[in-house]
């Protein structure tokens, strides 16, 4: 039996609580399922490592990481460091070498959650968003200059190209085939931006052509919130670029709940470097070492990374397990309408992962 080596990054603020409340969650996991290995090697870099040596990871931070058959991930950004320093020097630099281009954000309303929406529409959320993870808006191509000048400019340039574009489209395409509704909505902004976002729907236009099976259709970025809002249901997988996509899957989570379960994984289709799973929320500076951040967003992608790895019973039983505690109730966190620790949440999924029944608060308190 082979064993799964995952690099675990918890990073910065809420990172580090939520990552190793998961990494607790995939041990009791792989004590109880069949042929279930796993290896974790714990990588401590991110914002305090910045304050002591100048950089977010090591130089050959990448080198190190290219071994793993997968790498678990925290969030970025610290309240003392600018967020482009701490999100570039880590988490988008591991995303954009390791060429992690496809971004998949899945969404449903799980059992025993409350939707902000109202219940009949919250129970139509059953989403998958696809965010171009490696162009668009995060290109990174752009610059300052005559800094401090009355002439000073700041510039970022939105970079589309054809095979970006296309190879994002034919993943979202081969992805919302393989959900029962075979419907995909394509975003786009393509009345005000004219080139970018213009070469973005012809090339996407031309790679739905191939795929005759599907339901495709199209919406303005700023219709598709309302859309989102007012009609759950008419809505299955989505494509957007990096920065709608982004904005569009934080509006996601918090209409099937809370931003603290939304879940992503950020995969390199190739194959050829490890993908990366990580909740899609970030340090959270509110809640950080209060131990009331909500580990389900990091559990859900922990399930996600199984089902990446190849392990789909391990995954299908973890994530019932987390439907399991949603559907009870008794131990949701805060920000979920409950008064539940991340320990007590992570207690109550090992339970439910391990069968036993939980027995309550006061126990799982301990
Ligand atoms: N992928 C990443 O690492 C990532 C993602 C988003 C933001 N960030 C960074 O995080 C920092 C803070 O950003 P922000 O405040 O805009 O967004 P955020 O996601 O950190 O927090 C937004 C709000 O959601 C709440 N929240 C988020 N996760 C939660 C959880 N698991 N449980 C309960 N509540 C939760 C927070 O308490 C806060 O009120 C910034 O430095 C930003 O750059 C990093
Ligand atoms: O823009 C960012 O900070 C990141 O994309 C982050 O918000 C994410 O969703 O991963
Ligand atoms: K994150
Ligand atoms: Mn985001």
């Amino acid at each position: 039996m082979s064993s799964h080596r995952i690099a675990v990054i918890g990073g910065d603020g809420i990172g580090p609580e939520v990552v190793e409340a998961g990494v607790q969650v995939l041990e009791a996991l792989a004590a109880v399922e069949p042929g279930l290995a796993l290896e974790f090697r714990r990588f401590d870099w991110g914002s305090d490592y910045y304050r002591r040596n100048g950089r977010m990871m090591p130089q050959d931070g990448l080198a190190q990481l290219e071994s793993f058959d997968a790498i678990y991930f925290g969030s970025v950004g610290d309240p003392e460091l600018p967020d482009d320093i701490t999100l570039w020097g880590l988490r988008l630099a591991i995303c954009q070498r390791f060429d992690q281009y496809a971004n998949v954000r899945p969404t449903r309303l799980l059992p025993g959650l409350t939707s902000p929406l109202r219940p009949e529409l919250g129970r139509q959320i059953d989403w998958v968003i696809v965010r171009e993870n490696s162009e668009g808006e995060y290109a990174g191509v752009g610059g300052r200059a005559h800094r401090g000048l009355p002439i000073e400019v700041g510039m970022d340039v939105a970079v589309f190209t054809r095979t970006g574009v296309e190879r994002i489209a034919r993943f979202a395409c081969d992805l919302a085939l393989s959900r029962p509704r075979k419907l995909l909505t394509v975003v786009t902004k393509s009345n005000a931006q004219r080139h970018g976002m213009v070469l973005w729907d012809e090339v996407v236009r031309e790679v739905t052509r191939d795929y005759p099976g599907l339901t495709v259709d199209w919406m303005l970025v700023d219709a598709m919130t309302q859309r989102m809002v007012n009609k759950p249901g008419s809505i299955d997988t989505v494509l957007a670029t990096n920065l709608h996509a982004d904005i569009l899957s934080d509006l996601a989570a918090a209409l099937g709940g809370s931003l603290g379960i939304g879940s992503t994984a950020n995969v390199d289709p190739s194959s050829r470097r490890p993908s990366m799973f990580e909740p899609i929320h970030g340090s959270a500076f509110d809640i950080t070492g209060k131990g009331v951040a909500n580990p389900l967003g990091s559990f859900w992608t922990a399930s996600l990374m199984l089902d990446h790895l190849g392990e789909q019973a391990a995954a299908r039983r973890l994530m019932s397990a987390i439907e399991t505690v949603t559907g009870r109730g008794e131990h949701l966190s805060p920000d979920l309408g409950g008064a539940a620790h991340t320990a007590e949440v992570t207690a109550a999924v090992i339970a439910a992962l391990e069968g036993v029944n939980s027995t309550g608060p006061s126990r799982l308190a301990g």
